[in-house]
């Protein structure tokens, strides 16, 4: 992306073109001029990379990064930009595989961009190294916010990234997080201040510049990654809707979110009863309708047990009750495997670690009802009869 001023006077940038622009650390350090430049960069990237990503706001402008803790690494070349890479801290909720809910606060990865014209020829990676260098941190000690797929592919591709769970904050997490280092990690959440440190503690020591010598030659860690300047809200007001209330559970309390997802979990679970109810009342219906046609005939042609029939046998006879027979035994073969459907289902859901805090809803409707596996589909059953076609039962619900 080509401006019309030099860029490497905004931000100072190292013999290959990378720099970092530390809002923080910049402030009052560059004139009215220069100011103007930079928001025209940070503005017009900001709004290719929300093009880029289909999102429908901006994520990245001068002003959003104002007063945050976050660091834009760009890399450039004189009068072109060709991408930049924008980190922050962030206060996540991350809820592992047993739906237990974790508090981490990990560098993420808020936006990442590099111009159409010079995309998959190795800028990304570049960008992504130097910040990775001057952070001090590795790819999966990173939370990722809304990964676009081609973010994704880029994590695979250069990093093996894969394995993640999904989270309802839409950032990703990826499983060696937790794995690799976990001592380093602790010792870095520990050596995190409270949120009521603050802010001004740090800001004087943030350098305006990261050139690459002294930062391999330099091994101490930088004062930014102690931040903790939760902003989630003013983050995620810049995306959709959906994500503005995504993000904005980051901050409710953990009650309100197992609340919340009792609350979803029971209306799917109503979905699912729904279903399940009008599926069984269909195949029941049938199975009746059968069951009266096969007692019709039964005495209408005489072959049943009443003495008193009236009809003779007719042609063809045999062959029509077989065929209802036959019918009578499909639907009750139909409804084997909707039982079969429903528990599965019902193993499902209560496998899924977000109803982990609904199962003790279930256990007490099993008690309640028997331990039978109908107990759990929301029907009883009782067996009617018995006869060489099988047992019949009539379902009826709970
Ligand atoms: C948290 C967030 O910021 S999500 C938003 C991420 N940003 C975007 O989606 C904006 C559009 N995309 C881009 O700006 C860039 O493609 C980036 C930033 C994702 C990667 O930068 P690049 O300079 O293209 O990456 P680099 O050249 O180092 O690596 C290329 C690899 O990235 C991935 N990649 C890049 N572009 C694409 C693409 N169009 N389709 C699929 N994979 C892609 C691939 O793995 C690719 O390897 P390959 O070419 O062998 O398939």
């Amino acid at each position: 992306m080509e401006f019309n001023f030099i860029i490497n006077k905004l931000v100072q940038l190292d013999q290959q073109g990378l720099g970092v622009y530390v809002p923080k650390a910049s402030r009052n350090k560059i004139s009215s001029q220069q100011e103007q430049q930079l928001v025209q960069v940070l503005n017009t990237m900001g709004e290719r990379s929300a093009i880029s990503q289909g999102l429908k706001q901006v994520i990245t402008n001068y002003d959003k990064v104002q007063g945050t803790d976050q660091r834009v690494y760009i890399v450039a070349e004189g009068r072109t930009c060709q991408g930049f890479l924008k980190v922050g801290q962030k206060n996540l909720f991350y809820r592992d595989m047993m739906g237990n809910i974790k508090e981490i606060k990990p560098l993420c990865v808020l936006d990442f961009y590099v111009h159409e014209s010079c995309q998959r020829q190795g800028y990304g990676k570049h960008l992504f190294e130097y910040m990775l260098q001057c952070e001090q941190t590795s790819p999966e000690k990173l939370a990722y916010d809304r990964p676009s797929p081609k973010l994704i592919a880029f994590l695979k591709k250069h990093y093996n990234l894969v394995k993640y769970i999904a989270q309802n904050n839409n950032f990703v997490v990826f499983d060696q997080y937790f794995k690799s280092d976990a001592s380093q990690l602790n010792k870095q959440n520990q050596n995190t201040p409270s949120y009521s440190q603050p802010y001004n503690d740090y800001s004087s020591q943030i350098p305006t510049s990261y050139p690459q010598q002294q930062l391999q030659s330099n091994s101490k860690s930088y004062p930014y990654k102690q931040e903790n300047n939760i902003d989630l809200m003013q983050h995620s007001s810049s995306r959709n809707n959906k994500e503005f209330l995504n993000a904005g559970r980051a901050i409710l309390s953990k009650e309100d979110i197992y609340k919340k997802d009792n609350l979803s979990q029971q209306n799917i679970e109503n979905t699912l009863n729904n279903i399940n109810t009008s599926q069984y009342s269909i195949k029941s219906q049938q199975q009746q309708q059968y069951q009266k046609d096969y007692q019709l005939d039964k005495y209408e042609n005489n072959w049943g047990t009443d003495k008193n029939a009236k009809k003779p046998p007719f042609p063809g006879q045999d062959r029509q009750l077989d065929k209802i027979q036959q019918k009578i035994q499909q639907t009750e073969r139909e409804l084997d495997v909707v039982n079969q459907q429903i528990i599965k289902q019902r193993q499902n859901l209560s496998q899924d670690p977000l109803t982990q805090n609904h199962r003790a809803q279930n256990v007490y409707n099993t008690n309640q009802f028997g331990t039978s596996p109908w107990a759990q589909t929301g029907f009883n059953y009782y067996q009617t009869s018995s006869s060489n076609y099988g047992n019949h039962y009539t379902y009826y619900k709970k």
